[in-house]
């Protein structure tokens, strides 16, 4: 099958994007996988398919699979890099559209300086729902909130990791780390995500504060390995770094791949999220059936 994409970037955090909305391409886990593949394929840490409306009020909808194939629930990067993809080929004429996501509505707009702000939603603090499986262990308390103690492995010197769990649409374990130019995000980052807590594995983020508005950020994505940026990560690391009472409620996060901003009045507030979206490329490539 011969398929034609964009691909688009958003901090560095890249995608493959695929117009789904006049017949859907019924593609397999493997085929993902081929079309994220660097080698192999066009190269992301993402695909993103653009269908359309699946109710009234809602423009359209918006379906992640991550480079392993797997779809996930949300993508804070990619649905600014959504917007900027349905205005370019003109599938709305509008700044502003509402688009359903396995995880709920989000609200991407693209704001006159160029970059796009979306309305991620609230974050959600109940373990259950993010999921993490608690039973058993106790919250220890940490300025004005709480984090887990975790082991990783099962070894008598396992390393024992203290993390703020929630999630943005998807989940998210983020560390406090002194600096990230040296945190062990490539040891750790995998060891975390497959840690048995997290029935659905989890995204692990590693973040230096550097005052009450400014972090450092890398994070070791499900699905994807590190990559140069994530915007849930992000909007994770902002979140747990405000209830903890170590950040205001506006916060500019310094990824590799760029800068993000994120905003979050606290409570049940949605959390915003600006930053860049760029088209890089157009191409067509021919998919093994598989
Ligand atoms: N890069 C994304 C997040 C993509 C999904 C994530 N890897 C997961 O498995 O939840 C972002 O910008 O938010």
């Amino acid at each position: 099958m011969r398929i034609r994409f964009t691909k688009m970037q958003g901090a560095g955090n890249d995608f493959v994007v695929l117009d789904e909305t006049r017949a859907l391409l019924g593609l397999t886990p493997a085929q993902y996988r081929f079309l994220a593949d660097r080698h192999f394929g066009v190269g992301a840490d993402q695909v993103l398919s653009v269908r359309p409306s699946p109710a009234p009020g809602i423009d359209f909808e918006y379906v992640i699979h991550n480079a392993d194939g797997g779809e996930v629930e949300q993508c804070g990067n990619g649905a600014r890099c959504f917007v900027r993809f349905v205005r370019d080929k003109h599938l709305t004429e509008r700044d502003s559209v509402k688009v359903q996501t396995r995880s709920g509505l989000i609200e991407p707009r693209l704001t006159a300086d160029g970059r796009v702000t979306v309305d991620m939603g609230p974050p959600v603090f109940d373990p259950s729902k993010v999921p993490f499986d608690a039973a058993g262990l106790s919250p220890q308390p940490d300025g004005s909130w709480e984090k887990w103690h975790l082991a990783l492995g099962t070894s008598a010197d396992a390393a024992m990791i203290s993390v703020a769990i929630l999630s943005m649409g998807n989940p998210h374990a983020v560390q406090e780390v002194g600096d990230v130019d040296t945190a062990p995000v490539g040891t750790q980052g995998p060891l975390v995500e497959h840690h048995p807590r997290f029935p659905n594995r989890v995204n692990a983020g590693f973040m230096q504060v550097v005052s009450r508005s400014r972090i450092r950020l890398r994070v070791w994505e499900r699905g994807a390995g590190e990559t140069l940026a994530c915007g849930t990560g992000a909007c994770a690391a902002v979140v747990a770094g405000i209830r903890l009472g170590r950040l205001d409620a506006r916060v500019d996060v310094e990824t590799r791949g760029g800068p993000l901003t994120i905003e979050w009045a606290g409570g049940s507030a949605p959390v915003l999220m600006t930053g860049p979206a760029v088209t890089v490329f157009e191409g067509e490539i021919e998919v093994p059936e598989s």
